[in-house]
C-alpha cells in the first residue's frame, strides 16, 4: 500500500516539497530560496526555468534525502504563488520572458487605461477582482506587447500562458498536459467566477488569445503523471497557496477564515457557494472547486508582510536572521511611535493604491534599530487588522478566533501583538505548513488516500493560541496612529 504524498509548494522566496504520510507527519521536507529579479523600482520578476529547476530539484532532494521510494507515493499535489505569469513556448517548452511576479507593478498604466475605457464595473462583476496591475491579465498583456513577436506567436497557436502551477504541471509532465485548477483562473482577472469559464470581452480587450489559456480544472483530480525512478506519480491536486491553505486549515465551512503570514498575508473567509461582494476593497474569488462545483471566498490582500522581514535582513542588515526580529522587537517596551508602512509595491487591500510607496515616521532622535524593526513587525499586524474589519463589515460576521499559519507565524511576538491588536484569539496549528498540507490534502483525496473532509477535518491539531491582553484605549491609539501613517504613503509614485 502506499504510504505518503508530496505536495510541491511554490512561494513567492522558494519552492518547497514536503512528504506527509497518512497521519499528516512530515516525513521529509527539502526547500530552496530562488533569485529574486528587480530590473527597475516597483517591477519584480522570477526566471520560470529557474523556478521549475527548484522546484524539480526539492522534489528529487526530498526523496533522497528521506530515503522514501518514489513507489511508495500515491500522489503529488501542486500549490503556488498566485497570479505570477508565464508564457512560454508549446514547441521548445522554453519560455519567452521571465515570469512577472504577481507583486510586479508595471502595468499600471494599462489598469488606468482599463479604468478610463469603463471596464472596471464588468471585471469586478465578472472576475470578483478590482483592476489592479497585481493580477496576470494586463501582465500577458505586457508580455505579448513588449516580446518581439510574441503576440503573433500568441495569435498562430505557438504561445501558452500559464499560473505557476499550469507551468510546472507542464514542465513536470514533459509538455503533455496545459490545465490548471478553478483557484488559480480566478486570480488571472480573465476568468468568470459565476459562469466558470475565460471571459471572452476581457480576452478581446487584453488581445489576448483565448488559445493561450490553459484548461480549467478541479482542484482534486489526477492531471497527469511525473515519472521519476520508473515510478508514475498521478498530480492529483491543484490549488493557488492561500485557497491550499484555507483548505489545509479545514475551513470547508461559511464563515471559516484563516491568516496566512508569508511573504504577503492574505486573509481569506469561505463564504458557501455564494459570491459575497465586498463594499471595503476585498476581492471576491474561488475558494476551491470539487466535482465540479465550487465554493468562494472573501480575500484581503496584503502585499508585503513577511517580505518586511526579509528587507530587514536582506537590504537593511539589522538583522542576521529573521528569527532575530522577535529579539530585537521585544527589547523595546513599544514602538517608541514609529509606524513602516512597507508599500514597497504599492498597498492592496483595502487601499488599492499602485502609486502607495513605503514610508517610517515618528522618527526621534531616540528612534534606535530595535523601534524600527519593531514598527515593521507590526505593520503586519495593522494591515491584517483592517482586512478583518472589512471583513467584519462586508459579511457582518464577527470571528470568534482566527486561524494563522504561514513562515512568519512562528514569530511569538508577531502572533501576540495580532492577537492584541485584532482583539481575537489566534489559534495556530501543530503543522505551520497549511499551504503544503492543503495541496497533499487535494492530491491524496483524488486517489483515495485520504477518504473524507471529515477524516481531515478531525486531524486539524491546535499548537498554540494567543489570547488578546492589550486595553481598549492603546489599541485604537496604535491603529489610529497607523492610519496617519499609511495616509503618509498614498499615492506618492509620480503617474499620468
Ligand atoms: N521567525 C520569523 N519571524 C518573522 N518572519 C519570518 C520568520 N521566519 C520567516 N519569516 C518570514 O516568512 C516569510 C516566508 O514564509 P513562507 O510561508 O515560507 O512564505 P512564501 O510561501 O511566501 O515564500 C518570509 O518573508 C520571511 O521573512
Ligand atoms: O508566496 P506567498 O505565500 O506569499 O503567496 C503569494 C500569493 O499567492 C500572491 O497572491
Amino acid at each position: 500500500m502506499k504510504k505518503y504524498v508530496i505536495s510541491l509548494d511554490q512561494g513567492t522566496t522558494s519552492s518547497r516539497a514536503i512528504i506527509f504520510d497518512r497521519d499528516q507527519n512530515i516525513a521529509g521536507i527539502a526547500q530552496k530560496e530562488f533569485t529574486q529579479i528587480y530590473p527597475r523600482p516597483g517591477y519584480v520578476e522570477h526566471d520560470p526555468m529557474e523556478i521549475y529547476a527548484s522546484q524539480y530539484g526539492v522534489l528529487i532532494e526530498v526523496l533522497a534525502q528521506s530515503g522514501i521510494d518514489p513507489a511508495e507515493v500515491a500522489a503529488i499535489g501542486i500549490t503556488n504563488q498566485r497570479e505570477t505569469t508565464v508564457v512560454w513556448d508549446k514547441k521548445t517548452g522554453r519560455p519567452v520572458y521571465n515570469a512577472i511576479v504577481w507583486q510586479c507593478r508595471r502595468t499600471a498604466d494599462i489598469c488606468e487605461q482599463m479604468k478610463r475605457d469603463g471596464m472596471e464595473p464588468y471585471v469586478k462583476d465578472t472576475t470578483g477582482l478590482i483592476v489592479d496591475a497585481y493580477f496576470s491579465g494586463t501582465k500577458i498583456k505586457w508580455i505579448l506587447d513588449n516580446v518581439e513577436g510574441a503576440r503573433e506567436r500568441a495569435e498562430a497557436g505557438e504561445l501558452l500562458f500559464g499560473t505557476v502551477d499550469s507551468w510546472l504541471i507542464w514542465k513536470l509532465t514533459g509538455g503533455a498536459v496545459h490545465v490548471t485548477d478553478y483557484t488559480n483562473a480566478s486570480r488571472t482577472m480573465l476568468y468568470d467566477i459565476h459562469d466558470l469559464c475565460w471571459d471572452k470581452k476581457i480576452c478581446d480587450y487584453l488581445g489576448i488569445p483565448m488559445q493561450m489559456l490553459p484548461q480549467v480544472c478541479d482542484c482534486s483530480k489526477v492531471y497527469g503523471a511525473v515519472s521519476i525512478q520508473g515510478a508514475e506519480i498521478p498530480i492529483a491536486g491543484i490549488a493557488g497557496d492561500q485557497q491550499a491553505a484555507l483548505f489545509g486549515q479545514a475551513c470547508f465551512d461559511k464563515g471559516d477564515a484563516k491568516n496566512t503570514y508569508g511573504t504577503g498575508c492574505f486573509l481569506l473567509m469561505n463564504t458557501g457557494d455564494e459570491i459575497c461582494r465586498s463594499k471595503n476593497g476585498l476581492l471576491s474569488t474561488i475558494a476551491i472547486g470539487l466535482d465540479g462545483k465550487v465554493n468562494y471566498a472573501l480575500e484581503g490582500s496584503v502585499f508585503v508582510g513577511g517580505a518586511v522581514v526579509q528587507w530587514l535582513r536582506d537590504e537593511m542588515h539589522f538583522i542576521d536572521e529573521s528569527r532575530d526580529c522577535e529579539y530585537f522587537a521585544t527589547k523595546v517596551r513599544d514602538n517608541g511611535g514609529v509606524y513602516v508602512v512597507p508599500a514597497f509595491t504599492g498597498l492592496g487591500a483595502p487601499h488599492w493604491d499602485m502609486y502607495a510607496r513605503g514610508t517610517i515616521v515618528g522618527i526621534t532622535r531616540g528612534t534606535t534599530r530595535s523601534h524600527i524593526i519593531r514598527a515593521s513587525v507590526e505593520s503586519t499586524a495593522y494591515q491584517s487588522k483592517d482586512l478583518l474589519d472589512a471583513m467584519t463589515s462586508d459579511t457582518g460576521i464577527r470571528l470568534k478566533e482566527l486561524r494563522v499559519d504561514g513562515g512568519a507565524s512562528r514569530d511569538n511576538f508577531l502572533m501576540q501583538f495580532q492577537a492584541d491588536i485584532m482583539d481575537l484569539p489566534l489559534r495556530r496549528p501543530m503543522i505551520r505548513e497549511t499551504t503544503a498540507l492543503g495541496a497533499a490534502y487535494l492530491a491524496g483525496l483524488a486517489v483515495g488516500f485520504w477518504k473524507d473532509l471529515d477524516e481531515i477535518r478531525s486531524h486539524w491539531t491546535l499548537d498554540k493560541v494567543y489570547t488578546p491582553k492589550m486595553e481598549q484605549p492603546e489599541r485604537e491609539h496604535l491603529m489610529r496612529q497607523w492610519h496617519k501613517a499609511v495616509s503618509r504613503s498614498l499615492d506618492w509614485e509620480e503617474h499620468e
